[in-house]
């Protein structure tokens, strides 16, 4: 057996790859030069000199949907004012801090005092003693703290405490200073603030629009040059994979997703040249990739409500009957009959209506509002997804196996 893994080894290593540096691809990296965010890297640049001048720059809010470059831009921005500040002798530091992982205030601040060298224990202690121990470490000399909370909206979630405390912090300090950039891709995050902390925090506002075609391909053709290697990529990849991404909403990680997809694809079938087959290949794969990341992370009740779409996605197969046709009261109806199968608590119509809101918003079904004369309105929905991926992924749950067969017996217009 290892003998025979050794081979299959060895033949894999003999095949060179047509990467030269698959790294370069990942979401972890960021390249030096970031095309087409000129005008984005000036403005916060502009606003952050002032730290090299000793004195505070104003907090600032970004914006833009996601992929659109804001991590990448302030991460650079800001390493790029520590190098500065250095060759200047000017104290001034720089903390990112990706809120969707640590997504406390607990968590923040003990993190930002561990920075200046505090030992603070994981949980245990009241929040304000890691504030003022925090406050203590930065205190004891000038200098300019510059804390990028990205994802900012997954902490405010869990209250504003820490936002307020941080926005308000300089009035307590003798020497130190600090300023917050908060980046996000929910614009109407603040909606849920404190006036006061969302006016301190969006003293300064920068907007990222999402890229076009023309953008994500210099983007591609930049990053694939460090990537691949020479003549490996047939002339209409990266066009097709920049003309997808754009169609999405101009996102350069889902651009850069299918540039590495492909060529892993490639490979994998042991071919020498990447092709518009593979990057067809990889779209559907990272689509499905989506899906089954969405779905089995969806709430029981949630899965409920799909799983009684896909049944009737499937019967209706089963029928050679168009799906397009499935109204919400059927949905209803079918649901109603799953929760009884497995015990579970049944929820209102109205309940059922709003979940079936949300699994519009993921993109996972679409609901259309259709008249029906003088029987009123009605949704008619329909499944943005592969019908045979969601219902594998959805029987994954223990809780909905012994709903495996339900699907066969159900016929439409029979409620
Ligand atoms: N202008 C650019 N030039 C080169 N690479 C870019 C550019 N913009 C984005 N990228 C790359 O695209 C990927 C996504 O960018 P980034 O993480 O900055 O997006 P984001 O707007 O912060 O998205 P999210 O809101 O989802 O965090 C990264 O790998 C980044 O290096």
């Amino acid at each position: 057996m290892t003998s025979s893994l050794n081979k299959l080894f060895e033949r894999l290593l003999e095949n060179e790859s047509i990467f030269k540096d698959k790294e370069v691809l990942r979401h972890s990296y960021t390249p030096d030069v970031l095309v087409h965010r000129d005008a984005q890297t000036e403005e916060l640049a502009t606003i952050l000199v002032s730290a090299l001048r000793g004195e505070t720059p104003s907090n600032i809010l970004i914006y833009g949907k996601t992929g659109t470059g804001k991590t990448a831009v302030t991460r650079y921005v800001g390493k790029e004012l520590e190098n500065m500040s250095e060759r200047m002798g000017v104290k001034c530091s720089v903390i990112y801090v990706n809120c969707e992982v640590i997504d406390t205030q607990y968590r923040l601040l003990a993190n930002l005092a561990r920075h200046f060298g505090e030992d603070i224990p994981m949980t245990g202690w009241p929040t304000d003693q890691v504030f003022q121990k925090f406050k203590e470490a930065l205190d004891t000399q000038e200098q300019v703290l510059i804390v990028i909370l990205d994802e900012i909206d997954k902490l405010v979630k869990k209250g504003d405490d820490v936002l307020y405390n941080l926005s308000r912090i300089n009035s307590s300090l003798k020497q130190a200073r600090v300023s917050i950039i908060g980046v996000s891709n929910d614009l109407k995050f603040t909606d849920f603030l404190d006036p006061r902390v969302k006016s301190s925090l969006g003293e300064e506002e920068i907007i990222y629009p999402p890229y076009d075609a023309d953008q994500i391909r210099d983007i591609l053709y930049q990053r694939a040059e460090m990537a691949y290697n020479e003549n490996v990529l047939d002339g209409s990849v990266i066009p097709l994979c920049a003309a997808l991404a754009a169609q999405e909403h101009g996102d350069a990680r889902r651009a850069l997703d299918l540039l590495r997809v492909s060529g892993e694809i490639a490979e994998r079938r042991e071919e020498k040249l990447v092709t518009e087959i593979h990057v067809r290949v990889a779209q559907d794969k990272i689509e499905v990739d989506r899906v089954v990341e969405v779905v089995r992370t969806l709430p029981m009740q949630s899965k409920l409500v799909l799983f009684s779409i896909v049944t009737l996605n499937i019967s209706a197969q089963n029928q050679d009957l168009s799906p397009q046709s499935i109204t919400t009261g059927e949905v209803y109806n079918i649901y109603r009959k799953l929760c009884k199968a497995i015990d579970v608590d049944v929820l209102t119509q109205r309940r059922v209506t709003d979940l079936m809101s949300e699994l519009d918003m993921l993109g996972i079904i679409n609901a259309v509002v259709v008249s029906k004369g003088r029987y009123g309105r009605t949704k008619e929905i329909s499944l943005s997804v592969p019908v045979k991926n969601t219902y594998d992924v959805l029987l994954e749950d223990y809780k909905l196996t012994p709903l495996q067969n339900y699907s066969h017996n159900v016929k439409i217009g029979y409620f």
